[in-house]
């Protein structure tokens, strides 16, 4: 047999090993391929070059191919994990190619024949479900995509996420533009699509931002054959029962299944049955919006200083994950928003009940992703104790709340609990052991006593290992030394070992007749006896035996689990919504929270507003967040409010603020604030801060014009706008320009509710004109050249921008800051000589504007149409007859 990749040198033919290696990498192309060589997975070719420097491991070189060295490195397959997870987040994926048979049996077939070997899995950054290569916190999905033609000539877009390892599938259908912002809400680590979709540019520029790789996925299937996939996957007769799932649903939940059965090599992973987002329900937020507003993760990619991070109070993983998903869509029906408040009050003012239920959920583990690793058979016996930790959990939770008149919500999610009829937890009491571990192949998780074959087994192996002990003290009186010691190795198996003088002795008689000789070292000599060898021989098929006997018994146990995931499955969902509405009530309580009302009016007020992120910083650093108002409410329609402030004073906070206030609000949480109505908001829009998309070849007044443009053209009465300091990315003028325009159109078309930070004091004019606009400013004491930012939002404009005045303090050289001063002055006094905001009074506002654009006139344009030299007498005639219709119908 020949293991080493070493190669026919002069028919340049590759070993039968590397033909192997080659035939199996050239069907996985698009993967590392770690290729088990005994206690190692080795790289080889690019692959070896790729790992080395990802992994920061050796390159070495092993044989050669075609006459060149071939490059190698390896990773010892017991920390294989670590290395996996750095290529994974690296964005590598890895095919895992095992040893499907003992090299022993490769033997027997010829000296020449290579052990068989086969990818056993693809891992990939979306398909994982170990638990060191997950983010507790954080979902694992990947996306698939699907596309068909909609009727005005654009793309529809089916989209299905599926997270393996808790589950979770939801389908949902897009319109091109939606696509990425739904995508961004989601968070995939992976994207999958069929080849034309990944080779569409456009889109994949659309999707560049989301940091997910794009695989691609052969060809789309749709149609009967995606239906198919789903009724074979999920082995039922119809999809009737996903409720009602529309055919670019279908067909990316179909790429989806496909894409599993792909990774997982067919193994099936327990996932519930695909169920629609029902978009309509949840506010949308843009991807632009959600990285500004630091919602999950803050600009840097970071998780701490996001808004999650600032709120999650759950003591789960699971519970943890649910609440990222609520931030990152929160509802937007009344109803709804109303019971999930309703629950985070019954824990608000239920504190003792919150702590004991808040004390069970940390001891459950998570359920759903010790299902899905033992779905796919990756299991082991920690993740059957890790459910009957949950099944226990479960009733001690419906016990706690047994006597308990709980909000509906609660009581509903307690039902889910109550399922489990105590069977699957006893069947898994009486079997497995207390603290079971990590990896099946160790053994001593069933419990003594449970099974007699095993319990025989087991005894007559530990029973062997205590008969050598006694062994050894017979043959030291034997051999009449007591230097003599019974060891093992994986070589020899039992051997004695004595030193160098002694064995000499042992090779005469009469000790010769029982001992026999099998090794000289250099200062010692090992021997045998016939009884030993056949101890030896009891011991191994003993062991053997109950190591068979233990694993029969955990698939028997881990099938009863699966038999029961469905029922499972619901009862993690039960703990992770218990645990985000308790955390929210503990939130609440901890941070002084109130609850808001969310309805269906325009309404939007805030008093004693708060940022959640700057008020613990603030409070970290021992400083006090001043509370703002805010009331952009009205009958018909939004207000916007115009807000102008120096630097530094606060305006980006007091934007942001309002925002995520009302995110909260209709993700079903307390507000920091002293009390909050608003009526539900469909679509939250952002323009703030400037970053620069140069991977996308984008200016920074470029992305803000881009998403201004998005803004305007969306936005709708229901809508939120932030807007930021627009235009201060151009020239003065234009900049002025384009934001006096914007409001007008903000007001006049979108009649949204907006906040609008500016430093163009011009526009706080503009509340002349329009009915709708307030004018907010952020207060200064400025007492003899000493400028204090008091933080604090009052009516009516600024008077001043001290931008001076914050870039002295940002240390620039006095003689800078001097000359600046000297030039403000003349400016301001140039500009009351011409003052813009008499131009207010000047201009027609934006509708009427619009409006005001010379009519089309019809007969001027017919007229033009004519050609007198190229008209018979007749046509001239019908020409004139056409004229003077058109004149009179004009
Ligand atoms: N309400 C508040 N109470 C206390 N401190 C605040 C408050 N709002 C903001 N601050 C502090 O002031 C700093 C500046 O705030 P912010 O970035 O919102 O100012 P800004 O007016 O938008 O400035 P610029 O115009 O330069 O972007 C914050 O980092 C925070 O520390």
């Amino acid at each position: 047999m020949d293991e080493k990749p070493r190669s026919d040198d002069k028919a340049a033919r590759p070993t039968p090993m590397m033909a192997q290696y080659i035939e199996i990498k050239s069907a996985n192309p698009d993967c590392l391929l770690f290729y088990r060589m005994g206690d190692f997975y080795e790289l080889f070719f690019e692959d070896a070059e790729t790992a080395s420097r990802a992994l920061g491991i050796m390159l070495t070189k092993r044989g050669k191919h075609q006459g060149a060295d071939i490059p190698m490195c390896g990773v010892p397959v017991e920390r294989a994990d670590d290395y996996l997870q750095k290529l994974i987040s690296l964005g590598h994926r890895v095919a895992v190619c095992e040893q499907m048979e003992d090299p022993a049996e490769a033997r027997k077939r010829g000296n020449k024949s290579v052990v068989r070997r086969d990818v056993v899995r693809l891992v990939t950054p979306g398909t994982i479900t170990e638990e060191q290569l997950l983010d507790p916190a954080r979902p694992n999905a990947f996306a698939a995509l699907s596309r068909l033609r909609a009727c005005d000539g654009g793309w529809r877009y089916g989209l299905a996420c599926v997270d393996i390892s808790t589950g979770a599938f939801d389908v949902a259908e897009v319109g091109e533009a939606e696509l990425a912002g739904e995508l961004a809400r989601l968070e995939p680590r992976e994207i999958v699509a069929a080849e034309a979709i990944c080779a569409d540019a456009r889109l994949t520029s659309q999707l560049a931002h989301l940091d997910a790789p794009l695989t691609a996925l052969g060809r789309d299937v749709g149609g009967e054959s995606a239906t198919r996939r789903l009724l074979d996957f999920f082995g039922v007769a119809t999809l009737e029962g996903f409720g009602a799932l529309g055919e670019a649903e279908i067909a990316a939940a179909a790429a989806a299944i496909l894409y599993v059965e792909r990774t997982q090599k067919g193994k099936r992973p327990a996932l519930r049955r695909p169920s629609s987002l029902r978009r309509s329900a949840t506010l949308e937020i843009d991807a632009a919006t959600r990285v500004n507003l630091e919602l999950t993760r803050t600009l840097k990619g970071e998780r701490d200083g996001s808004l999650l991070a600032t709120i999650d109070m759950t003591a789960t993983p699971a519970g943890a994950r649910l609440l990222a998903e609520r931030i990152a869509a929160p509802s937007t029906e009344p109803e709804l928003i109303a019971q999930r408040l309703d629950a985070v009050s019954f824990f608000v003012t239920a504190p003792e009940l919150r702590a004991r239920l808040r004390a069970i959920l940390a001891r459950a583990p998570d359920v759903a992703r010790a299902l899905s690793r033992l779905s796919l058979q990756r299991g082991g016996p920690r993740d059957l104790g890790n459910i009957r930790a949950a099944l226990a959990a479960a009733r001690e939770i419906v016990a706690l709340f047994s006597a308990q008149e709980a909000a509906s919500l609660v009581a509903q999610e307690i039902a889910e609990l109550a399922v489990s009829d105590g069977e699957l937890e006893r069947a898994i009491a009486t079997r497995l052991a207390d603290d079971p571990p990590l990896d099946k192949r160790a053994g001593n998780f069933i419990a003594q006593g449970f099974d007699a074959e095993l319990d025989e087994a087991r005894a007559l192996r530990d029973e062997s290992r205590r008969v050598i002990a006694s062994l050894q003290q017979r043959y030291v009186e034997l051999a009449e030394t007591k230097q003599l010691k019974i060891k093992h190795n994986n070589f020899l198996g039992f051997f004695i070992e004595v030193p160098q003088a002694q064995g000499e002795r042992l090779l005469r008689p009469p000790f010769d007749a029982v001992f026999t000789h099998r090794q000289t070292m250099q200062d010692a000599m090992r021997f045998s006896t016939r009884e030993l060898a056949e101890l030896e021989a009891k011991i191994a098929s003993a062991a053997d035996r109950a190591q068979e006997r233990e694993l029969a018994l955990f698939e028997e146990l881990a099938g009863a689990v699966l038999a029961r995931a469905q029922e499972l499955q619901r009862l993690a969902q039960g703990f992770a919504a218990l645990d985000v509405f308790a955390a929210l009530g503990e939130l609440a309580t901890k941070r002084d929270w109130t609850r808001p009302h969310v309805d269906s009016s325009l309404d939007f007020e805030i008093i004693g507003g708060r940022h959640p992120v700057v008020e613990a910083s603030l409070e970290a650093q021992g400083k006090i967040f001043a509370a703002n108002d805010c009331d952009l409410g009205d009958a018909r329609a939004g207000k916007i409010a115009v807000v102008t402030g120096p630097n530094m004073a606060g305006k980006s906070t007091y934007l942001r603020q309002n925002a995520l206030i009302a995110i909260l609000a209709q993700a079903g949480s307390f507000v920091p604030a002293k009390s909050a109505r608003l009526g539900a908001v469909d679509r939250l829009f952002s323009r703030v801060g400037a970053a620069d998309d140069l991977a996308r070849g984008r200016s920074t007044f470029m992305v803000e014009m881009v998403e201004t443009a998005a803004i305007l053209n969306c936005a709708g009465p229901r809508s939120l706008v932030i807007l930021d300091e627009i235009g201060r990315g151009t020239a003065t003028f234009d900049g002025l320009s384009i934001a006096w325009a914007t409001i007008e159109h903000l007001h006049e078309i979108n009649r949204a509710r907006a906040l609008f930070a500016t430093h163009f004091h011009e526009l706080t004019q503009l509340t002349k004109r329009m009915g709708r606009l307030v004018n907010l400013t952020m207060k200064v004491k400025d007492h003899a050249g000493e400028v204090v930012f008091l933080h604090e939002v009052a009516k009516g404009a600024a008077d001043r921008s001290y931008g001076v005045h914050v870039a002295e303090l940002a240390g620039l050289p006095a003689s800078v800051v001097a000359r600046a001063h000297a030039i403000l002055a003349e400016l301001e006094a140039a500009d009351r000589r011409a003052p813009v905001e008499k131009l207010i009074d000047d201009l027609p506002l934006f509708a009427r504007a619009a409006q005001a654009a010379p009519p089309k006139d019809a007969l001027r344009e017919t007229l033009a149409a004519i050609d007198p030299d190229a008209l018979t007498p007749r046509e001239a005639l019908a020409a004139l007859y056409e004229l003077k219709a058109k004149a009179a119908r004009a």
